[in-house]
């Protein structure tokens, strides 16, 4: 016997985007919830924290993690930094104390047993150009309602540094969202590049229930010498990002010589460090434990974002990375208010923004 069916309706044509260069900051604010500085630090000030960095990463690791059974390392060299609490500053935590130690291990996917240094003053007079510069580009956003915003002053500043060395064109990091166990939702993250230009690339997770209607864009962002990238709230959550290898980078040439009669030595490496705040509703004695009792990882859920109040985000187990890649299977969902986190910017927001207004990118 013969079925007749009628066909299946064609699936609908989404159409697909090549790859986009955004090349000057006007493109880099209409595709992604990111700011580009071209340059942000005075030329004299970006080449010493250049050799300074490039300096103290004979000493920095690269992570390890397990992978299922394997043990592999990331393919380039990391460090933590954080910074002297000032002393005038009543808000100021200091993360560079004992009982936020285990936040700088998780850094280093739970391995690193070293007390973390404090920022190099080089490092503390970079920080203060790039507070002034995020703190003006935030006034200008619209904000999201789980921001931070206990600090009194109202500003956003640094409290830790997260830098990584690149070396050669070979070297890169995977695609990834920022973990925000200690960061919390929605953070800003300010990042530098010194040295050898790199690409990062941005590629936004799109959500399963516009899956059938949009492709995400791959962006490229060519991030050269004393450029800083400010990522905004909202690109942990909507983009992961990473900078891949690349088969021909430019030789680095600093402005300066490392000793004033000494000559110039061109370099093929990239340093980047990221500024972040840790915030202190985060604290590592409030980070659930998993059953191996280790802290738990936080991360969004980016394939089903809502409207920037009811995100949700899960706190799971981060086994797999530092147990013989054993995870326990933990998740919790995040729950703000029973975990008596905050004060979050909720209050101050009059209308929610979605994850995808256009305002918030
Ligand atoms: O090197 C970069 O620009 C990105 C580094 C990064 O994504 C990270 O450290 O989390
Ligand atoms: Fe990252």
């Amino acid at each position: 016997m013969t079925v007749l069916r009628t066909p299946p309706s064609p699936a609908k044509e989404v159409p697909r985007f090549p790859p986009l260069t955004l090349s000057n900051p006007e493109m880099v604010a209409k595709h992604t919830p990111c700011t580009l500085h071209p340059s942000i630090l005075p030329p004299e000030l970006a080449c010493r924290l250049f050799y300074a960095m490039m300096d103290a990463s004979e000493d920095w690791k690269r992570n390890k993690w397990w992978l299922f059974d394997r043990l592999v390392e990331s393919p380039h060299r990391t460090s933590f930094y954080v910074r002297r609490p000032n002393e005038a500053d009543a808000d100021a935590v200091d993360v560079g104390s004992e009982e936020w130690q285990e936040a700088s291990h998780y850094w280093y996917n739970g391995r690193n047993t070293e007390k973390p240094c404090y920022f190099p003053d080089v490092l503390e007079e970079a920080c203060h150009i790039v507070e002034r510069v995020v703190n003006e580009e935030m006034k200008k956003r619209k904000r999201f309602p789980l921001e931070w915003a206990g600090d009194a002053s109202g500003v956003w500043r640094a409290n830790v540094a997260a830098a990584n060395r690149y070396e050669g064109g070979k070297e890169s990091v995977g695609a990834h969202a920022d973990r925000m166990t200690y960061l919390g939702p929605y953070p800003t993250i300010a990042s530098i590049s010194l040295g050898t230009s790199r690409v990062f690339r941005l590629r936004e997770v799109v959500p399963s229930n516009q899956k059938e209607d949009r492709h995400a864009q791959t962006f490229n962002i060519p991030l050269s010498h004393n450029s800083l990238l400010v990522m905004h709230g909202s690109t942990q959550e909507r983009f992961k990002h990473w900078v891949p290898p690349q088969p021909t980078i430019d030789v680095y040439r600093p402005s300066y010589p490392r000793n004033p009669n000494g000559c110039i030595e061109p370099s093929n490496c990239r340093i980047n460090i990221t500024f972040r705040f840790y915030r202190p509703d985060f604290h590592p004695s409030t980070i659930p434990r998993c059953k191996c009792g280790l802290p738990t990882d936080l991360r969004a859920d980016m394939k089903n974002r809502q409207d920037g109040k009811t995100d949700k985000y899960w706190w799971h187990c981060n086994g797999a990375v530092q147990n013989d890649g054993k995870d326990c299977g933990f998740w919790r969902v995040l729950d703000m208010k029973a975990e008596e986190r905050g004060p979050c910017l909720y209050d101050k927001v009059e209308e929610p923004c979605t994850s995808g207004c256009k305002d918030a990118a």
